[in-house]
């Protein structure tokens, strides 16, 4: 494998009446869900190996998920199964440009059962690039696997990516997940996050203090949503705006910037070089329904950037 993920798969339910309120929506349409599982789909789309560890049911939206994943070529060779639960469900409003209210259920959701056996592990390090998040923290045992994972990908020599990915029902409070993703740190060389969730990994209340603290790591990526994309390489970073597009959900830009982000990455290309691919990826994605299904195909981001490409702005 290329990459190897380790996090969440769910399942994902998008209105289909566009700026119809959430409690008076009636239908809708779904799709493979969570960060992690939509993040492997765009890097296979882009054409990266790519292998996901995660736990499902036995039930039938299990079984609609991991077709899925196979169907996109994501290798689910270490999906566990635990009989008897339930993925996690996602309902998501479509109010463009900027109102996508989220219900989540996620209630003894069946990621949090992930365990990492040795042969998880093997397979994590063997990878060039290993990628999982903060929801994965949030419960035991899959907080234990994942750190077991963090750890054995970063002896391994794997580049170790991080997304904080902060969804505040999976948490007691905003403190405990911000420990729990400090507590990571150490084996981490991309930490990935949007203002509000690197104001919470480092415990500060700005983005200027937050990043201050956080950019002794290898690279530090700052998501700053409609602005664009600023990414921290020790001192120096580089900031790139976003591609213009028609907004459809701006849910799953995460997703699809992490997808074409790290692809680049993978590829070794520059920083800067990188970033477009990111945030040409996102933009794709929002301007379409859904995360997983919206993801772009190598063409598709070229195409854009060919469209639009401007310089970002010098290295500072
Ligand atoms: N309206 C938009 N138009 C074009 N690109 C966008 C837009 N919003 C976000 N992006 C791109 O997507 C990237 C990630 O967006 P954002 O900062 O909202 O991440 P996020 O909070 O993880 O999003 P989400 O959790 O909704 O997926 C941004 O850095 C930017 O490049
Ligand atoms: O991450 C989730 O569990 C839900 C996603 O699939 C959802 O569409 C989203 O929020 C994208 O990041």
């Amino acid at each position: 494998m290329d990459i190897a993920i380790l996090g969440r798969i769910g399942y994902d339910l998008y209105s289909e009446e566009p700026h119809v309120p959430l409690p008076q929506a009636r239908r809708f349409s779904r799709y493979l869900g969570g960060s992690s599982a939509n993040m492997a789909v765009g890097l296979s789309r882009l054409g990266a190996n790519v292998g996901i560890v995660s736990c499902l049911g036995n039930d039938s939206l299990s079984q609609f998920l991991i077709d899925y994943l196979n169907e996109a070529k994501v290798d689910t060779s270490h999906v566990q199964t635990r009989p008897g639960y339930l993925p996690s469900l996602c309902l998501t409003e479509v109010s463009p440009p900027d109102r996508f209210p989220q219900v989540f259920y996620r209630h003894d959701a069946v990621d949090t059962l992930l365990t990492t056996a040795p042969g998880d592990l093997e397979y994590v390090s063997a990878a060039k690039m290993f990628i999982t998040n903060g929801t994965s923290l949030c419960a035991s045992p899959s907080r234990e696997a994942t750190y077991l994972a963090l750890e054995r990908a970063h002896q391994a020599g794997c580049r170790v990516v991080f997304d904080v990915d902060f969804r505040a029902m999976s948490w007691p409070s905003p403190a405990e997940a911000g420990l729990a993703v400090r507590l990571a740190l150490p084996f981490i060389d991309v930490l990935i996050g949007n203002q509000p969730e690197l104001m919470l990994v480092a415990g500060e209340s700005t983005l200027e203090a937050a990043t201050e603290k956080l950019r002794s790591l290898p690279m530090l990526v700052s998501k700053l949503g409609e602005q664009g994309t600023r990414v921290w390489t020790g001192e120096k970073s580089v900031f790139l705006p976003p591609y213009k597009v028609d907004v459809c959900t701006t849910i799953g830009a995460g997703d699809g910037f992490a997808s074409g982000f790290l692809y680049a990455l993978l590829q070794d290309l520059p920083v800067e070089e990188c970033l477009h691919y990111g945030n040409a990826a996102a933009a794709i994605v929002v301007s379409r329904l859904s995360c997983s299904e919206a993801m772009p195909t190598m063409a598709e981001v070229q195409a854009l950037l060919s469209e639009q490409r401007k310089p970002a702005e010098p290295a500072r």
